[in-house]
C-alpha cells in the first residue's frame, strides 16, 4: 500500500531508508517538543538543522529528487516551515521557469549551493489577489539601463512573502514594469535585498517580519519597501519576456506565463495537503483504537471509541479523501511537469487547462483537508485540543493553503471562466472542441441515474452521476450568466451576480476529477489485496461524496429517494468494512514518530504514559510555585484573607 501511496516500491523503500537514517542522527531531531519552544527558539532550531542538512543532505537523500527533498523536509524540519522554505518551493522554481539560460547560469548554481537564500515577493499590504493593481513599480531608466524599484505608499509594501522578513537576502520581486511611461503590467525581477557579507538590508530597502501568525511560525513572512532602489536591466527575468537596452519590449508567448511559480505550488501542494490530512487522521485513528469510553453493549467492557459508527463516519470518509487527494495530486504533478517542459520550449497551448485544473483542485483539496483535520481533532476529544496531539498545528498550516497561492473563491472563479467557455462550445454545437477534462460536458446523459439498477456496474454509474450533476450545474450557471448579459447586464456585473452558482459548478467539476482520478488508480492496481482494500475505500468515497452533493442530483430527479437510501446504506456498509483496516490504511503512509511530532499518535500506542511525560516536561512544571503566584496571586489571596 505504501508503494501505491508514494508512487512506486522504490519510492516507498527510499522513504523508509531516509527515515531510518534520520532516526540515527540525533543532531537532526527536535531538541525539545516544538510546542514548548518560543518562535525565536523554533527559528534558531530550524536554522541549526538546515546548516547540518546543507552539509549532510547528500548522505541522506538524492537532493535532485523533489520527493526525497520533501520527505527530508517533513521529517527533519517539519510542517511549521523553516528559514528557507520559500527558497525551495518558489524561488528556485521561479528562476528555473522564468530566467533565461544566461541568468540561470549566473544565479541558479548559487541558489542550489545555498550561497544565497531567496523568496518570492509578490503580495502587497493592499493587494494580493488582484495582481493588476499591485503598486510596486519598476521604472526603466534608459540613461543608466536600470530599473528603479519603488514603493509609492504604505499599501504598496510587499507583505506576506515567506522568509522575506529575516532570512532571505534575495527575492524574485513582482512589480509593474514601466517603460517610457507605458505600464506593461506585473513582471518578475531578481533583486538583492541584503548585503551578502553582513546580511544588513541594502540602502533603499526597508524590510522586516510581519509578526506571529495562526501557524507556520518558523517562517518569517515579511514586509518590504523600496525607495527608488536600482537594479540592472538584466535583472528582469527574461526567459519569456525581454527588454532591450533601448527599452524595446518583447512580449511573452502567453500573457500569464510569468505566473508559473504560482502554478508550480498549486500543483505540488495537493500531495502536501494529502500528507497533512493523513497525518492528522493517523493520529486520531491510532488514538481512537486505544481510547476506551462507554459501552455499545452494556454487558460488555468499554469499547475502543473507533467502534462507534459516529466516530467512523467522522474519520473514514476523510481517509478516503486523503488517498483521493494523493492520487489526484500525483496526476496533477505529472501534467504540470509535462506542461512546464512544453512551456520552456515555447508551446503554451496546455497552460489554460493546467491553470483551470490546479485552480479548482487547490481550492477543493485545501478546504476539505481543513474540514477533515478539524474532525480528526474533535475525534480525539479533550486530548485533541492539547498541543500534545499536534493536530492544531497541522490544521493551522494546512488551512493556510485555502488562502496562499490564490484565495480559494477567487481560484474557483478562475476555473469557472474555463467552464463557461466550455459551456459556450457545447451550446454552439462545438462539443468536439472540448478538451479532455471537460469532454463530458458534451455528452448526453441518461434521463436518470442507473446507480443500484445495473448489477456489477462497478463505479461507472457513479462517475456518470457526478458527470451529470457537474454538467447540469455548469450549464445552469453559464445560462444564468449568458441570460443576464442578454438582458443588457455588463459582463463583469453579470459575472458577479452568478459567482456563487459558478463556484458551485467549479467545485462539482473538481470533485468529479478527484473521483475519476481515484477510479483510474484503483483500475490500474494488479495486487489483489491492495485492490480490495482500496476498492472498499473508493466505495465509501463515491457514496459519501454523492450523498454530500445529493441535492444537485435530486432537484432534477436524476437520483430518486430510493437511490439515495441505497447510497446512504452503502456508506454505512463500507464504514463497517473499512473498520478492520482503518489503522493500517493510515499506518501505510509510514509516517515516523519523528515526522508526526504527536504524543497522542505515536506508533507504540502508550498514550497515557506519553501524555503524562509530556505534561511533566512542560516548562511551567520546572518549579512548584510560579513567580506569577508569588508576585500576584498569593498576595491577592493573603489580602483577601485579612
Ligand atoms: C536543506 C534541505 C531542506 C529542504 C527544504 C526545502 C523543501 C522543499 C522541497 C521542494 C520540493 C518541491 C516540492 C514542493 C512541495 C510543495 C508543498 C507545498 C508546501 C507549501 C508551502 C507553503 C508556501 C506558501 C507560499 C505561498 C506563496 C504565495 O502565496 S505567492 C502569491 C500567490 N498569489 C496568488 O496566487 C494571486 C492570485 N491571483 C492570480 O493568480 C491572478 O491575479 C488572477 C488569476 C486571479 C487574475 O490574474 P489577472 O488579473 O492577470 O488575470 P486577467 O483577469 O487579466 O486574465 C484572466 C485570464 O488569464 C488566465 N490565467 C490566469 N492565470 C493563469 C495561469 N497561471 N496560467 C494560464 N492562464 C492564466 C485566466 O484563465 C483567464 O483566461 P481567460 O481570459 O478566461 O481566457
Ligand atoms: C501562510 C501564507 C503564506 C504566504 N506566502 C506568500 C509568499 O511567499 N509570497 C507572496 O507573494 N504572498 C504570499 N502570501 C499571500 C497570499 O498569496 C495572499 O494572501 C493570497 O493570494 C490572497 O490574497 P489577499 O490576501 O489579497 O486576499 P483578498 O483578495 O483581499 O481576499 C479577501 C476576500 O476577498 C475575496 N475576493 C478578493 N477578490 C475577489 C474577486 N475578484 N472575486 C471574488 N472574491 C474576491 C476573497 O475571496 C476573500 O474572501 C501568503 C499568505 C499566507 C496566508
Amino acid at each position: 500500500m505504501a508503494a501505491q501511496i508514494w508512487g512506486s516500491e522504490k519510492r516507498a523503500r527510499r522513504r523508509r531508508e531516509i527515515s531510518a537514517k534520520i532516526a540515527q542522527m540525533p543532531e537532526l531531531h527536535d531538541s525539545k517538543p516544538l510546542p514548548f519552544m518560543t518562535r525565536e527558539e523554533k527559528i534558531m532550531e530550524s536554522a541549526r538543522k538546515l546548516t547540518i542538512l546543507t552539509e549532510k543532505m547528500g548522505q541522506i537523500i538524492d537532493p535532485t529528487d523533489p520527493a526525497e527533498l520533501y520527505h527530508l523536509n517533513n521529517e527533519v524540519l517539519g510542517l511549521e516551515g523553516n528559514p528557507m522554505a520559500l527558497h525551495g518551493v518558489m524561488f528556485i522554481p521561479a528562476l528555473s521557469a522564468q530566467a533565461s539560460d544566461e541568468q540561470q547560469a549566473k544565479w541558479l548554481p548559487r541558489a542550489l549551493r545555498r550561497e544565497i537564500i531567496g523568496t518570492y515577493a509578490q503580495t502587497e499590504l493592499g493587494h494580493g489577489t488582484n495582481l493588476q493593481n499591485l503598486e510596486t513599480t519598476a521604472t526603466y531608466d534608459l540613461a543608466t539601463q536600470e530599473f528603479v524599484l519603488h514603493t509609492p505608499q504604505i499599501t504598496a509594501l510587499k507583505w506576506w512573502p515567506g522568509n522575506l522578513g529575516k532570512s532571505s537576502n534575495y527575492a524574485v520581486v513582482v512589480a509593474h514594469m514601466i517603460i517610457k511611461a507605458k505600464n506593461y503590467g506585473p513582471h518578475p525581477f531578481m533583486v538583492q535585498l541584503r548585503d551578502e557579507k553582513t546580511h544588513e538590508p541594502l540602502p533603499g530597502i526597508t524590510i522586516g517580519d510581519i509578526g506571529p501568525k495562526m501557524a507556520y511560525n518558523i517562517v518569517d513572512n515579511g514586509f518590504l519597501g523600496f525607495n527608488k532602489y536600482r537594479i540592472p536591466r538584466t535583472n528582469l527575468l527574461m526567459r519569456h519576456t525581454k527588454v532591450e537596452a533601448d527599452g524595446t519590449y518583447i512580449k511573452p508567448p502567453h500573457a500569464k506565463i510569468n505566473y508559473s511559480a504560482m502554478v508550480h505550488v498549486r500543483a505540488y501542494m495537493l500531495t502536501g495537503q494529502a500528507i497533512m490530512l493523513a497525518s492528522a487522521l493517523n493520529i486520531a485513528t491510532r488514538y481512537s483504537s486505544v481510547r476506551r469510553q462507554g459501552q455499545i453493549d452494556k454487558s460488555q467492557p468499554e469499547v475502543k471509541v473507533l467502534e462507534y459508527q459516529t466516530q467512523q463516519h467522522r474519520l473514514f470518509p476523510s481517509i478516503a479523501r486523503a488517498y483521493a487527494f494523493q492520487f489526484a495530486g500525483a496526476e496533477t504533478v505529472k501534467l504540470y511537469e509535462h506542461v512546464l517542459k512544453e512551456m520552456k520550449s515555447g508551446n503554451v497551448s496546455l497552460m489554460a487547462d493546467l491553470h483551470a485544473l490546479t485552480s479548482g483542485l487547490k481550492s477543493v483539496v485545501t478546504y476539505q483537508t481543513g474540514e477533515g483535520i478539524e474532525q480528526a481533532r474533535m475525534a480525539c476529544g479533550g486530548h485533541g485540543y492539547s498541543m500534545a496531539s499536534y493536530i492544531s498545528e497541522i490544521y493551522g498550516v494546512a488551512i493556510g493553503g485555502c488562502t496562499y497561492e490564490g484565495e480559494n473563491m477567487v481560484m474557483l472563479l478562475q476555473l469557472a471562466r474555463y467552464l463557461v467557455k466550455s459551456a459556450a462550445l457545447v451550446k454552439s454545437g462545438q462539443s468536439s472542441k472540448l478538451g479532455p477534462l471537460v469532454a463530458y460536458l458534451g455528452v448526453k446523459s441518461e434521463p436518470t441515474s442507473l446507480i443500484d439498477r445495473i448489477p456489477n456496474s462497478g463505479f461507472t454509474e457513479y462517475v456518470k452521476t457526478f458527470q451529470h450533476v457537474s454538467k447540469r450545474q455548469t450549464l445552469k450557471a453559464a445560462d444564468m450568466f449568458f441570460g443576464l448579459m442578454e438582458k443588457g447586464e455588463k459582463r463583469e456585473i453579470a459575472w458577479n451576480k452568478c459567482s456563487v452558482e459558478l463556484n458551485r459548478a467549479s467545485r462539482l467539476h473538481t470533485r468529479l476529477f478527484i473521483v475519476e482520478a481515484f477510479v483510474r488508480r484503483v483500475n490500474e492496481i494488479a495486487d489483489i489485496r491492495i485492490k480490495e482494500a482500496l476498492t472498499d475505500l473508493l466505495h465509501l468515497h463515491v457514496n459519501y461524496e454523492l450523498l454530500d452533493i445529493a441535492s444537485y442530483a435530486l432537484e432534477d430527479g436524476f437520483l430518486s429517494a430510493s437511490q439515495l437510501d441505497y447510497i446512504r446504506d452503502q456508506v454505512y456498509l463500507y464504514l463497517g468494512k473499512i473498520r478492520p483496516n482503518a489503522v493500517s490504511l493510515l499506518d501505510s503512509w509510514e509516517f515516523s514518530d519523528i515526522e508526526l511530532r504527536s504524543v497522542l499518535g505515536r506508533r507504540d500506542g502508550n498514550v497515557y504514559e506519553n501524555l503524562f511525560k509530556w505534561a511533566k516536561s512542560s516548562p511551567l512544571n520546572k518549579t512548584d510555585v510560579l513567580s506569577s503566584v508569588t508576585q500576584y496571586l498569593k498576595p491577592m489571596m493573603e489580602k483577601a484573607r485579612l
